[in-house]
C-alpha cells in the first residue's frame, strides 16, 4: 500500500522534551512522524494543514477513566465515594450490557478527540465492547477489566478469566492502538488471594495492572484494620509493587509509603477533580514531584468529575496543588503540560511510542487554535496559554496514529448527533431498569 503523508505547516510546537524556538513544519508519514524541520515541500504529499495561528501539541492522555460511565453524568451528585458506589453507581451498573457500555464508550470517545485527548486508560466493564469503541473511533486505549472478588473463590477465578480473555482477543489490536492491563479494582474490593494471582500472571504475561490505591481516609482505616497495614505498606508486604503499575488516586499517603512507591517505580494517575467533588481529600503531588514519582494526570469517570476535559483537570491540578501548599511556585504551567502528555506515556509504558512530538514516534498529535477571546493576547508562555487559559473546546484537531480524528472542530470517524441520541435513549432505558 502507498504511503499516507500529512504535512503540518507553520506550526509553533509546544513540546514536553524539546523547545522549538521557531515555527516548525512537520511531516507524518503513515502512523509515524517522519520529519521535522524549517520548510518541508508539499509536493506528493497527500494532504496539508495550515497551522497559522495554532499551538501544535503532543496528544494529551487520560491515565484513568472509566469511559463508559459518561452514561451515569450527573446521576449521582455530592456524594462521597461509600455512598456514590454503594447505593448508586453499583445498583446502575448491575444493568449494563455490552451494548450499553459501548455507547457509552463512544459518546466518550467523542468528548475525548473534541479536547484533544489521543489516549486514554480504562477501567471497566463489558471491555471488548469499549474496544470496539476504540477501534471505531481510532483513538489510543489501554483497556483493563475492572475485577472484583470480594475474598470469593469462584468469583475470582471468573474475573481472572475475564481479563484474560481480553488480553488475548484485545491486546495489540486496532492496529497496534489497544493494549490490554490488568484491572484489579482497589484494595478493599479485590482479595490478597485476587492481588497476588494478577501479579504472578502479569509477570508471567509482560501485563502491566491499573488498580484504585488510597483515594479515601475510609480505605485507610478499612484496610489498616483487615491488614494491620495501610494500602500501599500493605500492597508492598506482598510483593504486588512494581515500575508496571499505575495506581490511580494516592490521595493519603503518609512519608513511608511515598518511600514506597519510589523505591518500587510506581506509576500515579492523579485525578484532582474526582478528588475534590467525592471529598476525597487533596493528593501530595508537589511532593510526588518533589520524589521524582512519575505522576501522571486522569478524569475519573463522568460520573465523579464531571466532563473529560483533560485541559480543565491539568489547571485545577495545578491551582489545587498551589492553593494546598500555600506556595504559588508548585505545579507550573510546564509540569502540568509534562504531566499530560509525556508522564501519561511513562505512566502506560508507552514513552517510546506517544507522550511528544519527536521523529520515530507515533503522530498523535493535536492543534489548539489561539484565535479565541480566552487565548488573546498570544502570550509568548505558550505552556500557560494552554493550561491557565484554555480549554479543550479550544482545541481544533485531533491526530491519532497519523489518522485526523477531527479537523476544524468537525469529527471525522464518528457521527456524534446519532451517539448523543443514541446515549440519551440508553441512559433512559437504564433509568427505567433501577
Ligand atoms: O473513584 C473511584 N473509586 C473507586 N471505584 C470507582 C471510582 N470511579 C469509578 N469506580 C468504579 O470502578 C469500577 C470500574 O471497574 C466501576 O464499578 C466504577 O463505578
Ligand atoms: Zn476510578
Amino acid at each position: 500500500m502507498a504511503d499516507n503523508t500529512i504535512l503540518i505547516k507553520n506550526a509553533v510546537i509546544l513540546d514536553p522534551n524539546t523547545d522549538y524556538d521557531e515555527k516548525k513544519d512537520l511531516l507524518i508519514n503513515n502512523d509515524l512522524i517522519s520529519e521535522i524541520s524549517d520548510n518541508i515541500s508539499d509536493e506528493n504529499v497527500d494532504k496539508v494543514i495550515d497551522a497559522t495561528g495554532k499551538i501544535l501539541l503532543p496528544g494529551f492522555i487520560n491515565t484513568h477513566t472509566h469511559l463508559s460511565m459518561t452514561l451515569f453524568r450527573g446521576l449521582a451528585d455530592d456524594l462521597a465515594l461509600d455512598e456514590w458506589l454503594n447505593d448508586n453507581i453499583w445498583p446502575m451498573e448491575a444493568n449494563l450490557n455490552g451494548n450499553y457500555c459501548y455507547i457509552g464508550a463512544l459518546l466518550g470517545a467523542v468528548e475525548l478527540i473534541k479536547s484533544g485527548t489521543t489516549t486514554f486508560s480504562d477501567m471497566y466493564f463489558y471491555m471488548e465492547d469499549v474496544a470496539k469503541a476504540v477501534e471505531e473511533s481510532g483513538i489510543r486505549a489501554v483497556l483493563s477489566y475492572g475485577m472484583i472478588d470480594f475474598g470469593d473463590e469462584e468469583k475470582r477465578k471468573a474475573e481472572i478469566e475475564k481479563n484474560m480473555a481480553l488480553f488475548k482477543n484485545c491486546h495489540d489490536a486496532a492496529d497496534g492502538r489497544i493494549k490490554v492491563f490488568f484491572g484489579p479494582h482497589s484494595p478493599y474490593t479485590a482479595s490478597e488471594e485476587l492481588l497476588r494471582e494478577v501479579r504472578k500472571l502479569a509477570d508471567e504475561n509482560d501485563m502491566k495492572i491499573h488498580i484504585h490505591v488510597s483515594e479515601t481516609q475510609k480505605e485507610i482505616n478499612d484496610v489498616s484494620s483487615e491488614k494491620g497495614l495501610r494500602p500501599f505498606e500493605y500492597l508492598d508486604s506482598i510483593g504486588f509493587l512494581g515500575p508496571d503499575v499505575l495506581c490511580a488516586h494516592c490521595v493519603w499517603l503518609n512519608d513511608n509509603e511515598i518511600d514506597i512507591i519510589k523505591k518500587n517505580d510506581v506509576k500515579i494517575s492523579h485525578n484532582p477533580c474526582s478528588n475534590m467533588k467525592l471529598a476525597s481529600g487533596i493528593a501530595p503531588v508537589s511532593k510526588l514531584l518533589e520524589n521524582d514519582i512519575c505522576v501522571s494526570i486522569g478524569t475519573d469517570g463522568a460520573s465523579s468529575n464531571n466532563n473529560l476535559d483533560l485541559i480543565e483537570e491539568l489547571k485545577t491540578a495545578s491551582l489545587l496543588q498551589k492553593v494546598s501548599t500555600l506556595d504559588p511556585k508548585v505545579l507550573t504551567s510546564d509540569e502540568a503540560i509534562a504531566i499530560g502528555t509525556i508522564n501519561g506515556a511513562k505512566a502506560l509504558g508507552l514513552e517510546d511510542e506517544i507522550g511528544s512530538i519527536e521523529v520515530g514516534k507515533k503522530a498523535d498529535l493535536i492543534l489548539i487554535d489561539t484565535n479565541n477571546a480566552n487565548m488573546i493576547p498570544d502570550s509568548s508562555n505558550l505552556s500557560s496559554n494552554i493550561i491557565y487559559s484554555a480549554n479543550g473546546s479550544n482545541v481544533d484537531t485531533t491526530i491519532c496514529n497519523g489518522q485526523i480524528l477531527m479537523e476544524n472542530k468537525k469529527l471525522t470517524t464518528l457521527d456524534e448527533q446519532e451517539i448523543y441520541d443514541k446515549a440519551r435513549k440508553a441512559i433512559e432505558e437504564l433509568k427505567a431498569l433501577l
